[in-house]
């Protein structure tokens, strides 16, 4: 296929038959630091080779406004064997039905219907923030984990007793490992694809995962199913859609599938991007203050930040939208209109470079939250801009891809991150170097594990959450007292 190259972008030299696999081998171990090299060597787009068959990256914020919403078919094992993953899924009718099913829950107006989960969430993660601070980054994915299975199951998970959600992240670190191709070794040799099942070790590994998650997502199903046939009024996702069997496509087997991409696309995400919280944090005490004085100032030390300070939290916002910026998590792959590229051309937008135009951002490599800060539009409002000049960031995507659970993170993180910046100090520990390219190779850009300081900046701080998680407590043992009482 070398043949094509003269119709492609520029990029490094590859090898005959491997392609440039020593270039892909470096972007999986280090996948910020050799995007961001592409941009400075190969001008807007850069030609990757995965053995025969070429990758381009995207470095220009117009070039990935340009993409189409469909998938590389190059091969088909991601497709056959992750079928219902709208991830993976080319875009034909299942994929726009999906979409559609997906908007239903997760819109602006619908999600609202879920901030009452979010707002838990945060209290119990300051809650568990204090009692073991260095546990942070488990803390990071329960959070993010409730906040999703609320969406989907009316209810939440549970707490760490629960091996669920240890199991759950430990399935989806290397099942998304299949979601982005250049990551597994048929896509440098797709021949190999042609040996029998039984010596294709990838189909194994990938069918254990998918069992094991079946497993546990099974008895969720069954137990919403239950809950909803004793109450009569259980109406979460999973039985509205449990409903919609029979039409758009909705089986058995579809029905599990979308609930488990649902649940991995919005906890895996959301938790990458509070760890990167805390991470950007600890490099940049000087924010940490300003966040501080805002927070001081605005909410004071009578009571916990709630979603209505928002408005008055100019600094807060600015300071999301910049770790999205600073910090992105997702390497996502598009099609590729406007171009005659070899049919199978892979498209990614490369995410931390667009994330650094010089042309959008001033100083781009700095973590600077006040570059947002007379912006008061939100991020998802921002990314439906015709111009990538009044975009904040990429981290959600684009067009037909971009992220539907967007509103539900935007109102998630807002909680967590204004409530630990209000209840706690974040700082580097003095000798314990943090590094922002110490990343899991992935999907997603998560950071590795790495320790840092989370000390409660006051006794009256921790007493008011205490004291707000007691009152919650209270609140539900007089209900259930009122449901037995009622009930007997
Ligand atoms: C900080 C948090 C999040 C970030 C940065 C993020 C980012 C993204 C990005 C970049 C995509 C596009 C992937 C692609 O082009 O293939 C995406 C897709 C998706 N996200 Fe999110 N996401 C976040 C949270 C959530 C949440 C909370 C939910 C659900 C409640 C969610 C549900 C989904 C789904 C279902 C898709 C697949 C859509 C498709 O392929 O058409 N995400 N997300």
């Amino acid at each position: 296929a070398y043949h094509d190259s003269l119709s492609l972008p520029n990029g490094p030299q590859p090898f005959p038959h491997f392609g440039n696999i020593w270039t892909l081998y470096r972007l999986s171990a280090s996948p910020r630091k050799i995007c961001g090299s592409f941009k400075a060597h190969y001008g807007d787009m850069t030609t990757v080779w995965m053995g025969s068959w070429p990758t381009v990256f995207i470095n220009s914020p117009q070039g990935a406004a340009a993409g189409t919403a469909s998938r590389p078919m190059h091969n088909n094992f991601r497709h056959t064997n992750l079928p219902d993953r709208i991830v993976v899924a080319p875009a034909d009718d299942t994929f726009r039905n999906q979409r559609k099913t997906y908007h239903t829950i997760l819109s602006k107006s619908a999600s609202a219907a879920f901030h009452k989960g979010s707002d838990l969430e945060s209290l119990l993660l300051v809650e568990k923030l204090l009692d073991g601070p260095s546990d942070f980054r488990f803390h990071c994915e329960r959070f993010a984990i409730n906040v999703v299975f609320q969406v989907i199951y009316g209810r939440r998970l549970g707490d760490e007793e629960d091996g669920d959600i240890a199991d759950l992240y430990e399935i989806w670190k290397t099942m998304y490992l299949y979601f982005l191709p250049g990551t597994c070794v048929f896509d440098v040799f797709p021949s190999l694809l042609k040996l029998p099942q039984w010596m294709q070790p990838w189909y194994w590994i990938l069918s254990i995962l998918k069992r094991k998650e079946a497993r546990i997502q099974k008895k969720y199903i069954e137990q919403a199913k239950w809950e909803a046939a004793a109450s009569q009024n259980l109406e979460c996702f999973a039985n509205k859609l449990r409903e919609k069997k029979g039409s758009d496509g909705i089986n058995d087997k579809a029905h599990l599938n979308m609930l488990a991409m649902l649940l991995g696309a919005g906890s895996d995400t959301t938790s990458a991007m509070m760890q990167l919280f805390f991470k950007a944090m600890a490099l940049h005490p000087d924010k940490v203050d300003l966040a501080h004085a805002e927070l001081d100032r605005v909410v004071g030390g009578e009571r916990l930040p709630v979603y209505e300070d928002a408005q008055n939290l100019p600094y807060i916002r600015a300071l999301i939208k910049e770790v999205h910026r600073w910090a992105p998590i997702a390497v996502v792959v598009l099609g590729y209109r406007d171009y005659t590229f070899p049919k199978g051309t892979i498209f990614f937008p490369n995410i931390p470079t667009l994330n650094m135009d010089d042309t959008r951002y001033t100083d781009p490599s700095s973590f600077e939250p006040l570059r947002f800060i007379n912006d008061s539009q939100d991020s998802v409002s921002s990314a439906q801009s015709s111009s990538h000049l009044d975009r904040d960031h990429v981290n959600y995507g684009f067009g037909r891809r971009f992220c539907p659970g967007a509103y539900v993170a935007e109102y998630a993180i807002f909680m967590a991150v204004s409530r630990i910046l209000w209840a706690f100090d974040l700082k580097q520990i003095p000798g314990l170097e943090i590094r922002m390219d110490r990343e899991r190779a992935g999907l997603l850009k998560k950071p590795r594990s790495f320790k840092m300081s989370i000390t409660p900046r006051s006794q009256q701080y921790s007493n008011l959450i205490f004291g707000e998680i007691n009152r919650i407590n209270d609140r539900l043992e007089n209900s259930e007292r009122r449901d037995s009482v009622g009930g007997g």
